[in-house]
């Protein structure tokens, strides 16, 4: 099979094991078929899984397999492509010590989508925190994956981080920083890759011609001709120029107060925003359960849910899986339109 035939099959790591990852994986598999869901292996413990389905009272059967027997279990069970942590895992109580693993789990999926092994890697939460505590040097997955990517590549690649959901999608040109750092983060040459990612992954992966991106400022009233903050006009207005002049179909600096209400949403196909609470407060507020976080600028599909670990309800059953099913569709999709892409 050639890579660009497709595998059919994505990977799914699996997260922290201490929070929701282990339970909605379960329930995502338990809704395959009115979901319409594509094979998926989970790149984990499969001792977790075993025991958060009995903790979950959900029947789930488990097989070990290779991504490409994966799509022939599926219909009968969950398949699982090991790798074991160190430490036992008890669901809300994470522990550092299985950090190493739960970054293997990463980098597996990330490693069997650069094979051609399957079509993308769906992630499943990781508390950032925890992992720092375990060593991790990035700050979460998409600086990682980029990494990755790079180091594959040969080349320094942008990840470019886009939550989406049926009501908007944004990404923000800083991630994760400290607020107070966002100011002098801010440099215009960021902003313009940031809109050329976004431009071209808008278009390859959603397949919108020609995307509208609007873009925010950073001060209040778009720093309101300079009296309330010079960064609009310093920094972000000539990115905006620059990106006009490259042909990407731009506008702003808006104010960011005012640009994601309904009518404001219909003018524009993404919206750049500054930091990282500026872009996802109003795609989480809109959508929290339908929200996906995509990374674009990779080589390679990659699609989670836009919550967190929530430890304080994992194994308790009140987790819901539809971030992740949205994720799963959505890279799914993102698969289909390569696919159809390659052969046009
Ligand atoms: N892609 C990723 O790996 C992400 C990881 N995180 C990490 O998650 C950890 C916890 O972050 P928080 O800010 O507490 O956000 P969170 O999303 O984990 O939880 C916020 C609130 O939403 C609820 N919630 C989250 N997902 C839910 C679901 N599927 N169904 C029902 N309720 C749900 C939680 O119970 C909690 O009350 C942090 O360490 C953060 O770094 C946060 C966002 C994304
Ligand atoms: N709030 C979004 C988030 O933290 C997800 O980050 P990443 O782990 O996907 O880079």
């Amino acid at each position: 099979m050639k890579p660009e035939d497709g595998s059919g099959t994505l990977a799914l790591s699996l997260g922290d094991p201490a929070g929701i990852g282990p339970d909605i994986a379960l329930m995502a598999w338990a809704r395959r078929e009115p979901a319409r869901l594509p094979a998926f292996i989970v790149v984990g413990d499969p001792a977790v899984l075993k025991s958060r389905a009995h903790a979950l009272g959900l029947d789930v059967p488990l097989v070990e397999a290779s991504p490409e027997e994966a799509a022939s279990h599926f219909a009968a069970a969950l398949p699982v492509a090991p790798v074991h942590y160190p430490e036992a895992v008890s669901a809300g109580n994470p522990t550092p010590a299985n950090g190493r693993a739960v970054i293997e789990t990463i980098s597996l999926s990330v490693e069997y989508a650069c094979e051609g092994r399957v079509d993308g890697v769906v992630t499943a939460p990781i508390a950032k925190s925890v992992l720092y505590d375990a060593g991790f040097k990035f700050p979460g997955h998409t600086e990682y994956l980029g990494a990755l990517a790079s180091e594959r590549a040969g080349v320094e690649l942008l990840p470019v981080m886009l939550l989406a959901n049926q009501y908007l999608r944004v990404a923000p040109v800083t991630i994760h920083i400290p607020l107070n750092r966002v100011p002098k983060a801010l440099r215009t040459e960021d902003i313009v890759a940031t809109g050329r990612v976004l431009a071209d992954g808008l278009e390859r992966r959603f397949g919108i011609r020609a995307p509208r991106l609007a873009v925010s400022g950073l001060n209040p009233h778009a720093g309101e001709n300079g009296a309330l903050g010079m960064e609009d006009e310093e920094v972000i207005r000539p990115a905006v120029s620059q990106l006009q002049a490259e042909g990407i179909l731009c506008y702003g600096p808006l104010p960011a107060d005012t640009m994601f209400h309904e009518e404001a949403r219909a003018t524009y196909d993404a919206a750049i925003c500054m930091y990282h609470d500026q872009a996802l407060i109003p795609v989480k507020t809109l959508g929290f359960h339908d929200g996906v976080n995509v990374t674009l600028g990779l080589p390679f599909i990659r699609t989670s849910p836009d919550h967190g670990t929530a430890f304080d309800i994992a194994g308790t059953g009140k987790a819901r899986p539809d971030s992740l099913i949205a994720a799963i569709l959505m890279a799914a999709g993102m698969a289909a339109s390569e696919a159809a892409a390659r052969q046009d």
